[in-house]
């Protein structure tokens, strides 16, 4: 492997590796080796902006150095929230300074992210208006935000959907309301938390999303100061309190993250230590991990993952918590193209996520994906002639191609694909990559991946 350029000394290409959207990779090694994992992308974001509804400083710990933390942080500068970092993944953020910011300024730092809608109900309880950016994130569906708009509507809020975004404003505070949700959605369960807990009077939430990040989120507003009972059947109660201080927090750790990295191991044939990683919020992937061939050592510090023999066909359903993550899908479905046999993966919660397997083919996998899925009425996604299902069938040599990277987890897909290659691929526009997965140059160095940043 060409020795990359450190951090220290200008590459002799001249590119920044930080700055990378181009890497040439040499394929046909296994990674093997340590990464260690931080907080969770799809947590850590959400608890910065939690810390607007604290009449006091908030500490964050184990915050990943991700361009969508970086986003969130933007976010809350522009609305004048202090935000101090200490370089080790330690913020500290002090909402006392917060006011209304300009929609040209919002607009500028609203980034890729989904984060930003979620700003609305601290902003409204805040500020009595908000004004919230058209939302990016991973194009892996609609992604409408209807759930989110019509519970804001019940919380008093007054919504103008515009050209670029949304403006709201709150002319008689925000009072409790009776929500439910036509699906756990994971974004519209984070509005609720974060508008009712500062609401007049008591919210009931149904059909909520329990997620582990969303678990998490709901221990910081206890820590804050708010009163939220977690009942069974996804109902959540949550009394409204007239203020709340800020937190002192360890996020929870990236299963997603910790995930990719597992699936890694099995495509490349390698052994990969990921430290940080827990098993409680990992017990359903460990399990189609152990059934696709995978072997797996539950340590204090960590799990290390690797592959036991020759990889195993299965059949994967994605849902909501606690089942199959849609998030893991991407990355295991590359590793499914090394089992022996046909596996399936029906994505259930998105209804376009498997357009990244065209460029696998390109690889030389041989993977079918069915528009309509499985012919099950109850299915959440509505039924269109999108990606639904995916047929597998291996194991099928890959070699090396010249692919772009459509979203967070296809890229990190096809990054662990040209690992797993013989020959040489080139990847294109990697920098969406960073959106969620923290020092990716360096843990692929540290694992012995051979590969150049080329632009
Ligand atoms: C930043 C973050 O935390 N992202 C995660 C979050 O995304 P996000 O919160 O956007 O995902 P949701 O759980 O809301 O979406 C699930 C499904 O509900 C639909 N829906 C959602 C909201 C709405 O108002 N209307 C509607 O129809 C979506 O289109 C999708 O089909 O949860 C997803 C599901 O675990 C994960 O894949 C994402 O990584
Ligand atoms: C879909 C994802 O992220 P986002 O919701 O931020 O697009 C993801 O983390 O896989």
């Amino acid at each position: 492997m060409n020795a990359l350029p450190s951090e220290s000394t200008p590459p002799a290409n001249g590119i920044r590796r930080e700055d990378g959207e181009i890497l040439e990779i040499r394929g046909g090694r296994p990674l093997v080796g340590r990464v260690d994992v931080k907080g969770a992308k799809n947590f850590a974001t959400k608890a910065m902006v939690a810390s607007l509804l604290g009449g006091t400083e908030s500490i964050l710990r184990d915050v990943p150095e991700i361009s969508d933390v970086a986003v969130v942080r933007s976010l809350l500068e522009v609305h004048g929230v202090t935000v101090v970092d200490d370089g080790a993944g330690t913020y500290r953020l002090d909402p006392s300074g917060a006011e209304s910011a300009g929609f040209e300024e919002i607009d500028a730092h609203a980034g890729a992210s989904r984060i930003p809608i979620l700003f609305c109900g601290p902003l409204l309880h805040l500020l009595g208006q908000a004004f919230i950016p058209d939302l990016g994130g991973c194009r892996i569906g609609d992604r409408p935000i209807d759930f989110h708009l019509d519970a804001l509507r019940k919380f008093g809020a007054i919504v103008d959907k515009q050209p670029s975004g949304i403006r709201l404003s709150a002319p008689e505070g925000l009072h409790g309301a009776d929500i439910e949700l036509p699906y756990p959605s994971v974004g519209a369960t984070e509005q609720v938390l974060l508008t009712a807990v500062r609401a007049k009077g008591t919210t009931e939430l149904r059909n909520a999303a329990i997620e582990p990040e969303i678990m998490d989120l709901i221990a910081v507003l206890q820590k804050m100061g708010a009163i939220i009972s977690y009942e069974p059947n996804r109902v959540i109660f949550i009394e409204g309190v007239d203020k709340l201080r800020g937190y002192d927090h360890r996020s929870i750790f990236d299963r997603n993250e910790a995930a990719s990295w597992a699936c890694a191991a099995l495509a490349t044939d390698g052994d990969i230590f990921v430290a940080g990683a827990k098993q409680q919020e990992m017990l359903t992937f460990l399990n189609v991990f152990r059934k696709a061939g995978g072997d797996f050592d539950i340590q204090e510090d960590g799990i290390r993952f690797r592959r036991d023999g020759a990889l195993r066909p299965v059949s994967v359903e994605t849902d909501v918590h606690p089942g199959f993550m849609t998030d893991w899908q991407q990355p295991l479905i590359v590793a499914l193209t090394q089992a022996e046999g046909v596996s399936t993966v029906h994505e259930t919660v998105y209804e376009n996520r498997l357009g990244f397997t065209q460029a696998l083919n390109k690889m030389g996998a041989q993977i079918v994906v069915h528009p309509e899925g499985i012919a099950s009425p109850e299915r959440r996604v509505p039924r269109r002639a999108l990606e639904q299902a995916a047929v597998i069938t291996g194991p099928t040599p890959l070699h090396g191609a010249d692919v772009v990277v459509p979203d967070l987890r296809g890229g990190y897909s096809y990054v662990i694909a040209a690992l797993a290659a013989e020959g040489t691929s080139i990847v294109r526009n990697v920098g969406i990559i960073r959106r969620g997965y923290e020092k990716f140059f360096d843990k692929l160095e540290a694992l012995g991946a051979d590969f150049d940043v080329i632009g």
